[in-house]
């Protein structure tokens, strides 16, 4: 094949794949030959060999044959590392391996042979959108996705359901993979953690898990809060973690909650989480959600190509849908399916028409626990003792604010409320409402902070 031909083919996946994908995946590669109906490419990383073949191998075959290349398999080729890694892919024929990794390490198991889960490829930091909210963790996740002696151990991220936890991991997994190829980095979920610990048990194989797991360079664990109250799997993630800090390897976890506020995790492990770098990412402000909102709608527009886009409609999406980015990006993405499917202009009608469900789902509703965490972080005190048996002013007179906000911006009745702040009575609730009535007319500061706490909240 010529390698003009090539080029053509790299010009129709430029379309079929996207433009970050193409420049991440596609352009490194270099057609080597076409042999025996096999298609050869080298590619500077066994990691990108391993990620080529198994997202991109049938597309790159489709292109090829459509141009009349007598190729019916494709291979790569790793140049740098090691010459003899080479990752075969899917041919169209149902015979054909699915794709495999033939590079060895001395050290233990390959890199492809980690049993961790597959990176998304849309989840690197050029693709991250940073603003007040998640600044601080993104600076973490920079410095330690550059690598070099290890300064916090572990990288402890955690907010909300859909705020990027898992997108900053990943973008830290692919450019650590980028700056060295051959570190092995493992990243999975903590449930994966257990389900391997658990198959490890049952098929009497725990030297090799324990071999495997201390036998990486950078091990990332998602979500540790399912491991709370699974004794087992917290004991042996707990030896794992040690070993690992001991040899001066890195760790970065995530979770739903700072590592204190993790019910059922036992002490050692929350204390060993803490010792590191601990930080949030809080919930997106309106000027996070409108960046995020307009870099997709970039990518978007140049996906659908002659889309018109009102004014004003990113900035709606971006004051009424609230709650996570998850949310967000599928409404985005819904509108643009939507307009081009009937062939119409993005208006704030349509918008209203085709998203009527996620926006009334998205209406405004403040919860009990967020105002918890608000004004806890307002006053610096600890979240903990939100709920807590304190009964000192610096923490008692947080709680009453937090106690009049539930009451004034939830639909929760005081029962309902005192169970939430550890099980208080009603009439405890009650009493914390009418002081803080009373104070916002007598004292100043009292009434801005309330002030600039509802408007937080209701942002
Ligand atoms: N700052 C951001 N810029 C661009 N995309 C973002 C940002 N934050 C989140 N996203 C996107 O939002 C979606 C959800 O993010 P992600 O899966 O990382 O959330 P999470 O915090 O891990 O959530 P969960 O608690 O459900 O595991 C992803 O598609 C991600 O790319």
């Amino acid at each position: 094949m010529k390698n003009d031909t090539w080029g053509r083919v790299k010009q129709q996946l430029l379309e079929t794949v996207g433009r970050n994908n193409y420049a991440n995946w596609i352009e490194p590669l270099q057609l080597q030959k076409v042999d025996n109906g096999v298609a050869l490419f080298s590619v500077p990383t066994s990691f990108m060999a391993n990620w080529v073949a198994r997202n991109f191998s049938d597309q790159i075959l489709k292109h090829l044959k459509a141009l009349d290349v007598p190729a019916s398999r494709v291979e790569f080729k790793v140049e740098t590392v090691n010459a003899a890694d080479t990752v075969r892919a899917a041919s169209s024929d149902s015979s054909a391996a699915a794709p495999i990794a033939r590079a060895a390490s001395e050290s233990g198991p390959s890199v492809e042979e980690l049993p961790g889960a597959p990176l998304d490829a849309r989840f690197t930091f050029d693709n991250f959108v940073v603003g007040k909210p998640n600044e601080l963790a993104h600076a973490a996740a920079r410095r330690v996705a550059e690598g070099g002696p290890v300064t916090f151990n572990p990288l402890f991220l955690y907010g909300g359901v859909g705020l990027g936890k898992t997108h900053l991991m990943h973008a830290i997994a692919h450019e650590i993979q980028v700056r060295d190829p051959k570190l092995r980095v493992l990243y999975l979920s903590a449930e994966q953690f257990m389900y391997r610990f658990v198959q490890a048990l049952r098929d009497r194989q725990m030297m090799d898990f324990k071999q495997l797991f201390r036998s990486v360079d950078v091990l990332m664990v998602d979500d540790v809060q399912f491991i709370a109250g699974k004794d087992s799997t917290q004991e042996e993630f707990f030896h794992t973690f040690n070993a690992l800090v001991d040899q001066g390897k890195q760790i970065i976890i995530s979770a739903d909650r700072a590592p204190g506020e993790i019910k059922d995790l036992e002490d050692r492990i929350k204390s060993r989480l803490q010792c590191g770098l601990v930080v949030d990412l809080h919930p997106t402000d309106y000027e996070l959600r409108l960046g995020i909102l307009q870099t997709k709608a970039e990518n978007y527009r140049a996906q659908y190509q002659g889309l018109v886009f009102a004014d004003g409609v990113l900035e709606f999406l971006a004051h009424r849908i609230t709650t996570n980015v998850r949310v967000l990006e599928g409404a985005l993405m819904r509108l643009f399916a939507f307009a081009s499917l009937v062939g119409r202009e993005i208006t704030m009608e349509l918008a209203q028409e085709c998203l009527a469900d996620i926006l009334k789902a998205s209406d405004r509703k403040v919860t009990v626990e967020e105002i918890q965490r608000r004004v806890s972080e307002h006053y610096s005190i600890r979240l903990s003792d939100m709920i807590g048996p304190k009964r000192v002013r610096v923490i008692a007179r947080p709680r009453q604010v937090a106690m009049y906000l539930s009451k004034q911006l939830t639909s929760r009745s005081l029962p309902e409320i005192g169970r939430r702040f550890g099980g208080r009575d009603h009439t405890t609730v009650m009493h914390g409402v009418r002081r803080i009535e009373e104070l916002q007319t007598t004292d100043s500061q009292m009434f801005e902070d309330v002030e600039m706490l509802r408007r937080a909240l209701e942002a």
